[in-house]
């Protein structure tokens, strides 16, 4: 099958309550039913995950190591191919084995959500400014330096690095350098973000002052996000909803809708119901892991 058949998404899917959508209301981001991956080794890095994700929503995945986070992650990139289930990409719905087929069609696809995947590492190329980093994506699809100006100048801003234009990766803080990762992801205008631990490798105040960034950006341009934490705190300020995974096999234990409206505050983090709402979710790990 070269393309995959227009159907429409699960009409089950989770729909938050979010004000001022870009999208339509009640429709499906990504969709998982009855998605397995098993490697070449044997290992099942995941059996039958379901799991929904509106448009615009953001939503987390926690879950100890080898629960399959990344695996889950990469298949919704179309960067690995699961080993059986189907997947649904908003309204598009595809054979696993046409997955790969599918993301790979050229970013003015009308059908393709326009994806972009941002890593726990910055990955910049050292030798390059930050403006030609964030320029690379438009770049490598062909785009002259003249129509990549204002999406890069753009992408540059909404992370706040303006006047850093012309730094290097040397000359920028590890905070700095993940902004210039989101900036390349973002210069795309993606529909959908898929984060993997991007803040992991930062100290905690750093990681505290993106998250709200984060957040901020996400009020504005409301992608979907899907962001895979090790972090409980992360994920409950960050999200719509909490996933959360259980190893050997990976698998979806529990999901946690945190409903708090947005914008959140500092006052959200250091509430009540915010530890009420980190207790269900470590609640649900410890169970996922037999304790
Ligand atoms: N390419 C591969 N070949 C074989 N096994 C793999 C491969 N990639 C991942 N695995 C295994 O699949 C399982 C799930 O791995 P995955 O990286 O998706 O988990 P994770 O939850 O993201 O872990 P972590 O939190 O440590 O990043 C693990 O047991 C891992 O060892």
């Amino acid at each position: 099958m070269d393309t995959p058949s227009a159907q429409e998404c699960p009409e089950s899917c989770h729909q938050p309550d979010l004000p001022e959508s870009r999208f339509a209301k009640n429709s499906c981001a990504i969709a998982f039913h009855q998605v397995s991956k098993v490697y070449s080794n044997g290992t099942t890095a995941l059996q039958e995950m379901n799991l929904k994700i509106a448009e615009s929503e953001f939503i987390s995945l926690v879950g100890p190591s080898g629960c399959g986070k990344s695996t889950a992650l990469r298949i919704m990139a179309g960067l690995g191919e699961a080993s059986s289930g189907e997947i649904a990409w908003g309204a598009v719905q595809a054979d696993v084995k046409a997955a790969r087929k599918f993301w790979q069609r050229p970013f003015s696809s009308k059908l393709a959500p326009k994806l972009a995947f941002v890593f726990q590492e910055a990955a910049l190329m050292p030798w390059a400014t930050v403006l030609e980093n964030v320029r690379l994506p438009l770049q490598l699809v062909g785009m002259s330096k003249l129509a990549a100006r204002a999406a890069v100048a753009e992408a540059i801003a909404l992370v706040g690095l303006k006047g850093f234009e012309q730094a290097y990766p040397r000359e920028l803080s590890g905070g700095m350098k993940m902004r210039v990762s989101i900036a390349r992801a973002l210069v795309t205008q993606p529909d959908v973000l898929l984060m993997d631990e991007p803040f992991g490798a930062l100290d905690e105040m750093t990681r505290s002052k993106l998250n709200s960034d984060l957040l901020s950006l996400w009020s504005q341009k409301r992608w979907t996000v899907v962001f895979v934490t090790h972090n409980i705190y992360e994920a409950v300020y960050l999200s719509n909803r909490v996933v959360v995974m259980a190893a050997r096999p990976g698998r979806v234990v529990a999901e946690v809708e945190v409903a708090v409206p947005y914008p959140r505050t500092e006052e959200f983090r250091l509430s009540s119901l915010f530890n009420e709402y980190c207790r269900e979710v470590s609640g649900a790990l410890s169970l996922g892991a037999g304790f």
